[in-house]
């Protein structure tokens, strides 16, 4: 069946950008060394053809002049069609803008919600995001600042007094550090209702850069998925622009559990579905391969929390 699904795949006229490209997993290494031959010439070829995907879709409430100085980058704008919407407050215009995509998962077709990290102006609405969402769990994949420059505003608590953002209170309730994260735990309060989300935040994967080694990535998207099981509140997922280091964690996510379950991978066909509901998703195509013997769960678990 795989066989004839690739012979149609090639039969297919010269220049049809085929949104599926599954690879036998029992074939992936050698698919990865003719990949990533010359210099990963063709991941390159491959990766070029993603480049005007999605790029066609409106993105016209962050164009608004009341929304703009809520985008972290100019070029890094959500995509109408996707985009979370925030209950809108009075007549507040922009009130219900957040840089902020609905994006499909392994689980379900709106499992996360990719933003950008939140400025300090715009943590307030991050935390109405959290709440309107009913979210239970935040990835952060990046630090506050990296080489002198602001990545994400600090926009949670770092100790146990609690703050107030907006009409939303958060409370720390408790933190655990690994060598390549901290896991927390939330107290969010809102209109006499209170919930526990909690926080995964992996500190070692440098802007436009990969982790070293690639496996802590693999382990730290393992031990999340270890504790959120297949929970389908949405899970809020961020870096600093919410594209790069945010996509390759989702594809990850969805490869991971994907060849738990079947005997093939199509690393294209989910970045390509990605990039339809977020621009840029995925920045560089040197993508984290997963070795066989690493989802089968040779990778080891998290260790033991480094010391404070
Ligand atoms: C290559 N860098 C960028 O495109 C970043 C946005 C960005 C994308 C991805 C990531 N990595 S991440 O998604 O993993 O956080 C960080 C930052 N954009 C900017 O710095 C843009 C400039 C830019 C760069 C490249 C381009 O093609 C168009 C415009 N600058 C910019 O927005 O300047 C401000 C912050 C002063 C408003």
């Amino acid at each position: 069946k795989l066989a004839r699904m690739q012979d149609e795949l090639a039969a297919l006229p010269e220049g049809y950008i085929t949104p599926n490209r599954p690879v036998h997993v029992k074939d992936f290494s050698e698919h990865y060394r003719i990949m990533s031959a010359d210099s990963d010439f063709r991941f390159s070829e491959e990766f070029e053809e993603l480049k005007h995907v999605g790029r066609d879709q409106a993105c016209s409430f962050a164009n608004l002049p009341c929304n703009r100085p809520k985008n972290r980058f100019t070029n890094i704008l959500p995509y109408d069609h996707s985009r979370f919407k925030l209950q809108p407050v009075d007549d507040d215009d922009g009130s219900d803008y957040i840089n902020a995509n609905y994006m499909p998962g392994h689980n379900s077709p709106r499992e996360f919600i990719v933003t950008q990290g939140p400025l300090h102006s715009t943590r307030e609405e991050f935390w109405r995001m959290c709440w309107e969402s009913n979210s239970r769990a935040i990835v952060m994949l990046t630090r506050c600042f990296e080489k002198g420059r602001e990545k994400c505003d600090q926009y949670w608590p770092v100790d146990r007094v609690a703050m107030f953002y907006g009409d939303i209170k958060v409370q720390l309730i408790i933190d655990t550090h690994y060598h390549d994260w901290s896991i927390s735990e939330f107290m969010v309060s809102r209109n006499c209702e209170s919930r526990i989300m909690r926080h995964f935040h992996f500190t070692t994967w440098p802007d436009f850069g990969v982790p070293e080694p690639p496996q802590s990535l693999v382990r730290f998207v393992r031990a999340f998925r270890d504790v959120i099981g297949t929970d389908m509140r949405p899970i809020i997922v961020h870096c600093s622009a919410g594209v790069g280091r945010s996509g390759t964690f989702i594809a990850l996510d969805r490869i991971l559990q994907h060849i738990h379950k079947s005997d093939y991978v199509d690393i294209f066909g989910i970045v390509f579905a990605m990039r339809k509901e977020r621009v840029f998703m995925v920045q560089t195509e040197t993508a984290v391969c997963v070795h066989p013997s690493v989802s089968a769960g040779g990778a080891g678990g998290q260790g033991a929390p480094a010391g404070r």
